[in-house]
């Protein structure tokens, strides 16, 4: 495969006059996690149903897993796995049945059943049906049912959505272990801290249109608010230090925050005037706006990660 997993051009789709998709562009190179982040509406769920070939765009080019998605839908199907909210598992079956009946479906080897049962801590609970399951014990089947057909791509449609603090790490845990394993996953989540914490690279949609792409911390660094902290031995320090950059000292009276986007040229830039003129820091440190503040600036609207899930 090349290092493209996902290729997209100027995708579009509208339905009847409104125009959901207006001319997307994206590039997910293999072997890495790319999340799409957007309010509710902003088309996320489409963008994942044409690219897993549910539905069919209106224009535009995408290739997924080096198959061309209109040409070649079967060739796409046979690559990729799908892993969502309203999961393929069904509550009356048992994991080890409902593992069964994907290996059925995509004509793979029994073989691999206990391997996954195992990898996803279920082998105690195999026997027993769904229903009795948490809802992690869910999510970590499901998954384990995407993976039969060792699929290239993983569309994961909130894979944490309403899962405790706990279960979530565990699912981090086991989706940064599938990436190093050489699979890419197409995440899209309501947690801004998950894109943070497991993207590679995040895309940001509204109303149809890509507002901005980047790895979480270009992100960040694109919006104001980012500054550098710098600690100072004494007081006089670090009042000499604020004149010569012209910032403001927190109430401590010893440290200065400096505003800049905490990239590597501001950084030396800033180092090498403290040095010119003998002044040392004891302690620097960049930061960041969180992603919601990214949220908030790109979108005008603020992220309310609780209040959507309980839609
Ligand atoms: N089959 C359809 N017919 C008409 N409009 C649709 C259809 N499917 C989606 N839409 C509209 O397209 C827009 C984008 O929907 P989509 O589900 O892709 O958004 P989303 O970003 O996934 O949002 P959410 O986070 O709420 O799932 C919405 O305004 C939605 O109402």
């Amino acid at each position: 495969m090349s290092d493209s997993a996902i290729e997209v051009a100027g995708l579009r789709k509208a339905y009847g006059t409104k125009v959901v998709l207006d001319g997307i562009d994206l590039h997910v190179p293999a072997g890495t996690i790319f999340s799409l982040l957007g309010p509710n509406g902003a088309g996320k769920t489409t963008t994942v149903n044409i690219l897993t070939t549910l539905i069919q765009a209106d224009g535009g080019s995408a290739r997924v897993a080096g198959q061309d998605l209109i040409r070649n839908a079967k060739g796409v199907r046979a690559r990729i796995g799908v892993t969502g909210q309203f999961a393929a598992v069904d509550d009356l079956l048992t994991g080890q049945e409902n593992l069964q009946l994907m290996v059925d479906l995509k004509r793979a080897d029994s073989a691999v059943i206990p391997g996954l049962l195992e990898r996803f801590d279920l082998t105690a609970a195999a026997q027993k049906p769904v229903a009795t399951y948490s809802g992690g014990m869910r999510r970590k089947l499901d998954l384990a049912m995407t993976l039969v057909g060792d699929p290239q791509i993983i569309f994961l449609d909130e894979p944490t959505t309403g899962l405790d603090p706990r279960s979530r790490r565990t699912m981090w845990d086991i989706i940064r272990d599938l990436v190093a394993g050489g699979v890419t996953i197409f995440l899209t989540t309501q947690y801004l801290e998950e894109a943070d914490q497991l993207a590679d690279r995040i895309a940001v949609l509204d109303q149809g249109r890509l507002v901005a792409q980047g790895t979480p911390a270009e992100l960040k660094r694109q919006i104001p608010g980012s500054h550098v902290r710098l600690r100072f031995g004494d007081a006089a320090s670090a009042s000499s230090a604020a004149d010569l950059l012209g910032a403001t000292r927190d109430e401590d009276g010893v440290t200065l925050r400096v505003p800049g986007d905490g990239g590597t040229a501001a950084l030396r830039d800033l180092l090498n005037r403290l040095d010119d003129h003998g002044a040392h820091a004891e302690e620097l440190s960049v930061h960041t706006p969180d992603l919601d503040d990214v949220f908030l600036a790109l979108t005008g609207r603020p992220h309310h990660a609780e209040e959507a899930s309980n839609r």
